[in-house]
């Protein structure tokens, strides 16, 4: 995805399916409200036609594009070294990295050889959400891949947007007994120091200038 008008064209894609703007946002990895700036400039009608979020000027979100990074093993790799290096901050002798499908899931592949780790997958809740109420589903721990066995772990994902996707990873990581040390990402758009007590570290963070709060 190369810039907006593509983003716009998705949306619009995504609208006329009938998904809502929660689900768009979701799909597109924007925030809410991106995606209802993005279907409001299409022109697409969407389930949840209500405010102008984006007003005239445009939203305050930014679609974040690493896939000059995914396409080729050897960025990945480079990445991978520096998401290891904030990690070594915190813990020692963390033997798992638990990364977060999709796109963490790669992330994690090469951030845990880096490390010398084990590797888990953990898929969200979202990823099996159809349709009805996403807070009556679970997320899992893949079985192809290590389990959590009341280890420490780190965690590693793309990016943060909201912070709900790292926040479930959290919780189930405990509910599997897990400790979850720290978490990275490339790239936080909340420039969050911290996730219910585990820190996160990011490449980049993204700070808006101009935001009232
Ligand atoms: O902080 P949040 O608001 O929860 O958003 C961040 C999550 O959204 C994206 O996943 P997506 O569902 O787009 O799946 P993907 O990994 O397949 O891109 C991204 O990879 C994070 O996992």
């Amino acid at each position: 995805m190369k810039n907006v008008d593509d983003l716009i064209a998705s949306a619009a894609e995504l609208a006329d399916r009938g998904l809502s703007k929660g689900e768009i946002a979701d799909e597109l990895n924007v925030s809410r409200e991106t995606a209802s700036w993005l279907v409001d400039r299409s022109g697409a009608s969407s389930p949840e036609q209500t405010d102008d979020a984006g007003g005239t000027s445009g939203p305050q979100d930014i679609h974040v594009d690493w896939s000059a990074i995914g396409r080729d093993s050897k960025r990945m790799g480079y990445i991978a070294h520096a998401m290891a290096d904030l990690l070594q901050k915190e813990g020692e002798d963390v033997d798992l990295t638990i990364g977060i499908e999709k796109a963490g899931a790669p992330l994690a592949t090469v951030v845990a050889r880096e490390l010398d780790t084990d590797l888990g997958s953990y898929a969200p809740a979202k990823h099996q959400w159809d349709e009805g109420d996403i807070d009556e589903l679970g997320g899992s721990f893949s079985r192809n891949f290590a389990q959590i066995r009341d280890r420490e772990c780190y965690v590693v994902d793309d990016t943060v947007t909201s912070g709900t996707t790292m926040t479930e990873t959290i919780d189930a990581i405990r509910e599997e007994g897990g400790e979850p040390v720290a978490c990275v990402v490339i790239v936080d758009k909340q420039g969050l120091e911290d996730i219910d007590g585990v820190p996160v570290y990011s490449l980049i963070d993204v700070v808006g200038v101009g935001r009232e709060s």
